[in-house]
This record gives structure tokens, C-alpha cells and sequence, in this order.
């Protein structure tokens, strides 16, 4: 009888966050980052933030190898109430990137972390 392959899954990004602790205090810093800044304050200040955060976790858990998958509408329904353009969009990343220093995430796992959400501008960014 031969044995299952185990393919081990590659949580090192997932680990480099900080496992899910990790990644709790991440967003509940992200958010207050985000309530402080003057450019995305209008964006979620009027917002459930708890669930949002909720849902970033699920979602940087999922992104980075971790046991979670997120559920919910997909990134183009979530955003389309909200007009976002390039320059909103680029905030949102430079104060993740302010989060993610804060959290001593090095410099390696945040960029294989924003490789993963580049992309999803496409869904994102919904005015000229
Ligand atoms: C790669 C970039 C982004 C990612 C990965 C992302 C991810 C998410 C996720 C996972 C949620 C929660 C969805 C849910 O409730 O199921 C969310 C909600 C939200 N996002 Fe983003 N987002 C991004 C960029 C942006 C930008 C650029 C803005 C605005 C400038 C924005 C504004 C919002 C707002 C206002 C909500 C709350 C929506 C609501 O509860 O009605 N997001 N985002």
C-alpha cells in the first residue's frame, strides 16, 4: 500500500505575520491609521469596522497560506458604493505599508503580501 503524498501547506507567510494574533493587531491598527487619515477617514468612518476588520483578517489569513478562507462578496461588489480612484486606491496601500512597519513585519513578507493584493485593483479602483 502506498502512502498519501503530504504536500505541507506554505503558511511562512502566514507565520511572518504573526499568525492570526498577527494579524488582529495588524488590522485593528490599520483601521485606526485609517480613521486618522484625512484622505480615507471619509471611506470608513461611517462603515462597521469591526466587521471589516473581520474580514481583512480572513482575507491576509487566506492570502498568505493560513487556515482561512474569506467568505463574503466578492472585491469589486464590496467597493462599488464607493467611488475609488488610483490615488485613493495608492493611500489605502502606503498606510497598509505604515500598519504593516508598525507590526515589524519585515520588508520581504510585506512586498509578497502587496504582490498578492496589486492585482486586485482592477476590481478595486471603479472611477477614472
Ligand atoms: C488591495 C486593496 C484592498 C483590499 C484587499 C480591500 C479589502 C477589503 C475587504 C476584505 C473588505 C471587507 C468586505 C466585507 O465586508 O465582506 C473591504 C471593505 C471596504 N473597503 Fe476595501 N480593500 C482594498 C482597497 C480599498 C480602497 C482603496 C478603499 C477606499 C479608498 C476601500 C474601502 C473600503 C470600504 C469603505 C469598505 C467597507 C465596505 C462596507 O462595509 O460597506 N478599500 N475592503
Amino acid at each position: 500500500q502506498s502512502a498519501k503524498p503530504v504536500i505541507p501547506a506554505d503558511d511562512s507567510l502566514y507565520q511572518q505575520f504573526g499568525g492570526q494574533p498577527g494579524l488582529v493587531k495588524l488590522m485593528d491598527d490599520f483601521m485606526t491609521r485609517l480613521l486618522a487619515d484625512p484622505r480615507m477617514n471619509p471611506f470608513f468612518k461611517d462603515v462597521n469596522q469591526q466587521h471589516v476588520k473581520e474580514q481583512l483578517v480572513a482575507q491576509f489569513c487566506e492570502l498568505s497560506g493560513g487556515p482561512c478562507k474569506l467568505k463574503g462578496p466578492d472585491m469589486k461588489k464590496v467597493h462599488a458604493g464607493f467611488d475609488i480612484d488610483r490615488s485613493a486606491f495608492n493611500a489605502l496601500v502606503e498606510v497598509l505599508q505604515q500598519a504593516m512597519d508598525a507590526q515589524g513585519i519585515p520588508f520581504s513578507a510585506q512586498n509578497r503580501m502587496l504582490a498578492q493584493l496589486a492585482p486586485m485593483h482592477r476590481d478595486i479602483i471603479n472611477v477614472p
